[in-house]
């Protein structure tokens, strides 16, 4: 079920893409003036409050996101909770101390292997975690991070996406029993323009 937070982040987001978000044929999103290089604040911050309200009721203890993007994402939603926000690294540190698990992916938008590590110490058995990231498309670094969340003994209750493309499928790695919910999904791209689904495929 939907809240009317969530409904005017649809809103707002979907008016976003389609006056400064591009596509190509690669079905890629060119999102780079609001989202992954001048980042709007405002629009992230609004966003985040309305996952911390969606997610609420499932009481999440810790949000675990990907880098880079992933953080611009989860960061508010953390804020907006006020609970961890625990980043899986692409490249750990020689700082990071700890146990370190990894798990394998293939990036989308670089088409080739990554992987994507944390520090096992910061989740236990007693974690509810919430997983935020900025896409969904097909779901190779969502499944990652419920692998790792998992590996290191925590329950996964909950993925959130901000744009979520419905033609890469990303939804059907997720499984049944974890609420999904994304902020605007995306139908289709044809002939680079982006169509926009219902929100109430957002669910
Ligand atoms: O559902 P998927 O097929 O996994 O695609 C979605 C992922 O792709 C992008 O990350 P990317 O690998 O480009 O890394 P970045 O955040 O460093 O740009 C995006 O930030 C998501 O994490």
């Amino acid at each position: 079920m939907g809240t009317k937070e969530k409904k005017r982040a649809y809103d707002e987001l979907a008016d976003r893409i389609r006056s400064d978000a591009a596509a190509g044929d690669d079905g890629l999103i060119r999102m780079q003036s609001f989202i992954h290089h001048c980042a709007d604040s405002g629009l992230l911050h609004r966003c985040g409050s309305a996952f911390a309200e969606y997610f609420k009721p499932a009481r999440p203890t810790k949000i675990l996101t990907a880098e880079v993007s992933g953080i611009l994402a989860a960061l508010p939603v953390g804020i907006h909770l006020d609970i961890p926000v625990l980043i899986a690294r692409k490249e750990v540190p020689k700082t990071f101390t700890g146990n370190l698990i990894e798990e394998r992916l293939i990036s989308r938008t670089k088409e080739r292997e990554s992987f994507l590590s944390i520090i096992s110490d910061y989740l236990s058995e007693v974690d509810r975690v919430l997983i935020i990231d900025d896409v969904l498309a097909r779901g190779e670094t969502a499944a990652a991070l419920i692998r790792l969340a998992v590996r290191a003994g925590a329950e996964v209750i909950g993925v959130g996406v901000l744009v979520e493309k419905l033609y890469e499928k990303g939804r059907e790695l997720i499984p049944e029993e974890i609420e999904f919910a994304s902020l605007c999904p995306i139908q289709s791209i044809e002939r680079g323009v982006i169509q926009i689904a219902d929100e109430g495929s957002s669910t």
